[in-house]
């Protein structure tokens, strides 16, 4: 049995945090690969280490004094290291950084080392190799993930460790200089490193006891999500249930791994299970809801759109011409809306709208701005009626306006559109009729 273990910045913010995580591993001889993040923080005022090595390179980019908030930087490895009593310097390993950083390596390589040299302390605490990523996880030219050649070198690697530390966030060009996941990364590394070592199980450990039905920022102690499927996951995460990363789960649904998510403040707690398919029923119609806010709609009008052939090709055209991604694209009989990510949009707003005008002559177009979307997700939804009217009718109590309304055609989830300003309102709604009241 092998169990490829993640541990997130929050498991790792600190030597008592460290311990935990040191006991969980011990307690169970199959955890053998451990993916570590950089220390997150300690409480809710404390910086990421992450984020602090991105402000530190600015200003030894922009050439200012930079070694200060190093040496702010290194204290926080120091308490870990002195926490622990292990006998380890990095002051060999900062030397080289602050060389790094004055020559200006990037701010993918001064981002990295924050997973690096946790990765270090970790092998040292554990007595496990210490495998850098830079040397396993691989990025083409462009900067893009070569899975296969990662998964060759990496797997042939793995085989010569019985017990390894591999670092998250980061891996290498050919050429060996670094380049980094998007941020949360190390979710990633974690499913890299479970197929490549052909786990039985990527376990990801957090400060949360498992996925749950939505985001505790916003509903107080949610219940936990037992047993989830990939898809829903994966909507839910890519709508900003940020527990796991989106892409983290590709690697390990390829190769049929299951995920647990699990609380390093909670050991005990059994967490979620992320699995491909099930015959475990969810406890209610709805798995999970998650949401994002920044959202732009730009509503086309034109008669007799729905005869026209290729007119939605035409629309979609302008705003790949100008390099935009859509979200979702729910239409009426002369309209069709575009949901667009705000931050995207604003730069080129006027291009989008006269290359609209120029290649698909609509009558009119309006845009609305400050729309956030929420998405309702659950395998149980396809099997149950009226969950779109179950919704309406709680936010039409929570006096929420609904702008859109998009059900997915594999019935898994139901795209919601609100005000940016009702988005906390909705998803308590929401959260209230199917889980609390199930009205
Ligand atoms: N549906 C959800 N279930 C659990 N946690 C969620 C959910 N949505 C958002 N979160 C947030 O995700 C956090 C865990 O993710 P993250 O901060 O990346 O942890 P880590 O530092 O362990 O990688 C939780 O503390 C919680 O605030
Ligand atoms: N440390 C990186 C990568 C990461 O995955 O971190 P965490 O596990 O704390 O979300 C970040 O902050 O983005």
């Amino acid at each position: 049995m092998i169990k490829v273990v993640k541990f997130g910045g929050s498991s790792l913010a600190s030597a008592g945090q460290f311990a935990k995580v040191g006991d969980i591993i011990r307690s169970d001889e199959s955890r053998k690969y451990v993916v570590p993040s950089a220390p997150g923080k300690r409480n809710a005022k404390d910086t990421k280490v992450t984020d602090m090595l991105y402000d530190c390179y600015a200003a030894a980019e922009a050439e200012e004094e930079f070694k200060p908030k190093l040496k702010k930087i290194k204290d926080r490895y120091d308490a870990i290291i002195n926490g622990l009593n292990l006998k380890l310097s990095l002051e060999e390993e900062f030397r080289i950084i602050a060389e790094n950083f004055a020559k200006k390596a990037g701010s993918d390589y001064a981002a990295s080392r924050g997973e690096y040299l946790n990765g270090i302390i970790m092998a040292a605490y554990l007595g496990y190799d210490f495998i850098d990523a830079a040397e396993v996880v691989f990025f083409d030219e462009n900067g893009e993930f070569d899975a296969d050649k990662t998964d060759k070198v990496l797997s042939a690697r793995l085989e010569k460790s019985e017990k390894a530390v591999i670092p998250g966030f980061y891996g290498a060009k050919e050429d060996g200089s670094v380049v980094t996941f998007s941020r949360g990364g190390s979710d990633i590394t974690g499913s890299i490193v479970a197929k490549a070592a052909k786990a039985d199980m990527y376990e990801n450990w957090t400060d949360v006891s498992g996925f749950l039905i939505a985001d505790p920022r916003i509903i107080k102690n949610p219940e936990v999500i037992k047993v989830i499927t990939y898809r829903e996951l994966r909507e839910l995460s890519y709508m900003g249930a940020t527990v796991l990363h989106e892409d983290a789960v590709f690697p390990v649904r390829k190769a049929g791994i299951p995920i647990n998510i699990r609380n390093t403040n909670a050991p005990e707690d059994e967490g979620t299970l992320i699995v491909e398919s099930t015959c475990h029923q969810s406890k209610y119609t709805v798995t999970g809801i998650a949401g994002k806010k920044g959202f732009v709609a730009v509503n086309i009008d034109k008669d007799m759109m729905n005869s026209e052939v290729g007119f939605g090709r035409k629309v979609l055209q302008a705003f790949e011409q100008n390099g935009i991604s859509f979200e979702h694209v729910p239409s009426g009989i002369d309209t069709m809306t575009v949901f667009v990510h705000q931050e995207e949009f604003v730069g080129k707003e006027q291009q989008v709208l006269s290359a609209i005008h120029r290649l698909a002559q609509p009558d009119t177009i309006d845009l609305e701005a400050d729309l956030a979307l929420i998405a309702v997700v659950g395998r149980g939804m396809r099997s149950t009626r009226g969950t779109a009217g179950r919704i309406f009718s709680a936010l039409a109590h929570a006096n929420v306006n609904v702008k859109m309304i998009d059900q997915g055609s594999s019935e898994l989830n139901i795209i919601i559109g609100v005000a940016n300003n009702d988005f906390e309102t909705a998803i308590e709604a929401i959260y209230d009729i199917f889980v609390k009241t199930q009205l």
